[in-house]
């Protein structure tokens, strides 16, 4: 019989009870009890939604307060002791580490001054993971009441039998790294933790786990040779412990494990292998062919990273494919990877066009995927006749639908010119007419875009949604914030001024909303980290412009002061990446679309008197495939490519900016260098100086912006140390030639 599973449900609540408890918790207004108590409703729930979807496996342990990463930092007790000196109650010295804590003293506690430990994405999503940070000499002993082993006996008295899910003692090495002064490889550090893993695997089976889930995500990178080594020692050492430990499924997800193939007899002990089998469907015959005798073979075919319905069709081919190598025994249908990264249920959402809401699975809904999916295996097509009849319905539907094929758009993608990609002139004889025509100081000075958000702002927004101001009310309204920003930016003295973007109520959404092809939730938050969920809007169709989105705003700011005012844009792979995308076009075709949108939006904006236009694209480097090649190479080439078709649609005397929220350019300079922007604004108030090298190394041909004000942080920084900044930046000899022209 083909069973089905889970990999793991996400936290946050339908109604993102957990945000909203844990962030009550931090303000103080509700108790520790009262948080922890909200967590266990929550882990209730969502195993009752898991169960009554009819999935076989369910995960457990797949739950945290802020990031799951983080509990296997305070399981493991790897935690440093700048956080651990104060004793704190555990709940608190967890938060401490996720966000850093500051609190005075008071009678029976000293003051408690930490920052939190670093917060870095989880392989190419938008989650983001804490760090575990290592000492040289790190010892590991399990924590008391192990979290695992609580949920599981949680669970279990509620009826439901988990398998709990644990992030592999390989993975959760090497994605960790050295603490501040110290110097050691994480991976060495293998020998010290595997008796504190195999104990908490023997209580696991003591409390009656049948089966555990590690995931070793890692096994989808590029790997070096001591890493995957390390596979052998941990494995062997988890396989002796023979039937005192539960049976293993080793999870590996958003990449295929090929390249790393030869790992596989390491795990020949382990009795499953997890596959994300919907980003590589290709490994399938790879993989079965590297199973030990007996091992079974999880093929996840339902997709745990969008909101799109399974093909069950093609979901099927796959799954019966493996039937055949293996027998049905031997073949479980599960999720990608954990349904984390997808929102909760479909059902709450009632504001979706009718003939779209059809085409979406949320994470509720993709539980019963899987377990609809194995019963079609196991009892034939038959036995779900109205499901697979639906949900071919449904494909058809989408796929013939006039929302997703507009003839119009594929006609002017049909019709983009190597030239269209090109500006007019190269950048010495740009920059020249730019200067003459912007009239600028040595030193130029300016901001990335946003002022706050108010609550003036937000109110204002929220009755012209209901209908309490009208549209000329609200952009009188918007009109005077735009004054009120650059009034204070011409008294601060700054040279390229922005007008604040008070009428964006989001980088991507705001556009996603004056553009054909997309649609919005209510409710389909997605965690990011903590408590901080986004909601990504949804790319359904073909992208067009109907009309300009931003002339209106720009052009009014630009009319009230005699400085340069600068447009502001988000460029295509920010929309893309920020968004749902489709699943039925290539990523490539569906960031062209935006770029042509964006082009018609910056060449409105020269027409209508704005000269510097920023692009934004901090998204562009999380887009990166996972390991350096072909495929990296193939996406380089198209994010380049759309960029440079929004943008070059101007005359020389524009200036194109764009900005990034960070300076890592190390693996991809030579994207960076091809995107022609005439200036780039990039992080440097935080970063290394030694990032900067890059820029020298590879001879940087056009103007940087160096970030010199750390906007995350409520820190004023001293002049000095701005200016200590700006003179670091000037040791890169291109930044000093850049001085002497004229
Ligand atoms: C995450 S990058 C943000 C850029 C945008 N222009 C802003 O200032 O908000
Ligand atoms: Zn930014």
């Amino acid at each position: 019989m083909v069973t089905s599973s889970v990999l793991g449900f996400p936290r946050m609540g339908g109604n993102r009870e957990l945000k909203k408890a844990t962030e009550a918790y931090w303000a103080g207004k509700i108790s520790a009890e009262e948080l922890i108590e909200t967590g266990k409703n929550l882990r209730a729930s969502h195993w009752k939604i898991q169960k009554d979807a009819g999935a076989g496996t369910i995960a457990s342990n797949d739950f945290s307060f802020y990031d799951h990463v983080l509990d296997h930092i305070q399981l493991f007790n790897a935690v440093p002791n700048r956080y651990r000196k104060y004793n704190l109650p555990a709940i608190d010295e967890f938060f401490a580490m996720g966000r850093g804590l500051q609190r005075a003293a008071t009678e029976s506690s000293p003051a408690v001054d930490v920052p939190a430990l670093e917060m870095v994405k989880w392989f190419d999503s938008n989650y983001h993971y804490v760090r575990p940070t290592l000492q040289d000499n790190q010892t590991f002993s399990l924590a008391t009441d192990p979290k695992p082993v609580h949920e599981f006996l949680e669970a279990k008295a509620q009826g439901v039998t988990t398998r709990p899910v644990l992030v592999g003692p390989v993975s959760f090495l090497h994605l960790g790294k050295p603490d501040r002064g110290a110097s050691v490889d994480p991976i060495t550090l293998l020998e010290n933790l595997l008796p504190t893993y195999i104990e908490l695997l023997t209580k696991l089976k003591e409390a009656g786990a049948e089966t555990v889930q590690i995931d070793e995500p890692i096994l989808v990178l590029d790997l070096p040779s001591k890493t995957k080594a390390a596979f052998k020692t941990a494995y062997a050492k988890i396989a002796a412990a023979g039937a005192s430990i539960p049976a293993i499924t080793v999870a590996t997800y958003f990449g295929d494990i090929v390249h790393n193939i030869d790992v596989l007899p390491s795990l020949s002990a382990v009795s499953a292998i997890h596959v994300d089998l919907v980003r590589n469907p290709e490994q399938l015959d790879t993989v079965i062919a590297a199973l030990a005798p007996g091992q079974i073979l999880s093929a996840g075919v339902v997709n745990g990273r969008n909101i799109w319905k399974t093909n069950f069709h093609e979901a099927l081919t796959i799954v019966d494919k493996a039937v055949e190598a293996l027998g049905a025994d031997r073949v479980v249908v599960a999720t990608s990877s954990s349904l984390l990264h997808t929102p909760h249920t479909l059902a709450s959402e009632k504001n979706l066009p009718a003939e779209v809401a059809g085409w979406f699975s949320f994470a509720s809904e993709k539980a019963k995927e899987v377990a609809i999916i194995a019963k079609a295996v196991t009892e034939g097509v038959d036995s779900v006749k109205n499901e697979l009849d639906a949900n071919a319905s449904s494909m058809h539907s989408r796929a013939t639908s006039a929302r997703t094929n507009d003839p119009a758009v594929k006609e002017r993608q049909s019709k983009v010119t190597p030239s269209m990609y090109e500006r007019l002139s190269p950048f010495t004889q740009r920059i020249a007419a730019q200067q003459a025509h912007l009239g600028l100081p040595l030193f130029p000075t300016t901001t990335i875009g946003s002022f706050p958000q108010t609550k003036e702002i937000r109110v204002a927004r929220q009755k012209f949604g209901k209908g309490v101001i009208s549209a000329a009310e609200y952009e009188s309204f918007i009109e005077k914030e735009i004054e009120l920003v650059v009034r204070e930016q011409e008294a601060l003295g700054l040279d390229v001024l922005v007008h604040g973007e008070p009428e964006r109520n989001d980088m991507v959404q705001y556009f996603g909303e004056r553009l054909t092809g997309y649609v919005f939730t209510n409710f389909g938050w997605v965690q990011s980290y903590g408590s901080r969920c986004v909601r990504p809007p949804i790319v359904v169709g073909d992208i067009s412009r109907p009309a300009p989105m931003t002339v209106r705003e720009s052009k009014y700011a630009a009319s009230i002061t005699s400085k340069p005012m600068k447009g502001m844009l988000t460029g295509p792979i920010t929309c893309l990446r920020w968004s749902f995308p489709r699943d039925d076009v290539h990523q490539s075709v569906q960031a062209e679309q935006l770029a042509l949108a964006l082009r018609d939006e910056v060449v409105d904006l020269e027409a209508a008197g704005v000269n510097v236009i920023q692009v934004d694209e901090p998204a562009l480097r999380e887009g990166l495939p996972l390991r350096s090649g072909k495929e990296r190479d193939a996406y380089l080439d198209w994010a380049v490519k759309s960029f440079r078709l929004a943008t070059t649609g101007v005359k020389d005397v524009t200036q194109i900016h764009s900005h990034f929220c960070y300076s890592e350019f190390q693996d991809f300079f030579h994207a960076i260098t091809a995107l022609d922007a005439d200036v780039l604004s990039i992080e440097n108030s935080k970063s290394d100086a030694k990032l900067l090298k890059v820029f020298e190394d590879e001879a940087y041909p056009r103007h940087i912006g160096p970030g010199v004000y750390d906007i995350h942080s409520p820190r004023v920084p001293p002049q000095e140390e701005i200016k200590a900044r700006i003179e670091e930046m000037l040791q890169i000899p291109q930044a000093r030639a850049a001085l002497d022209q004229p």
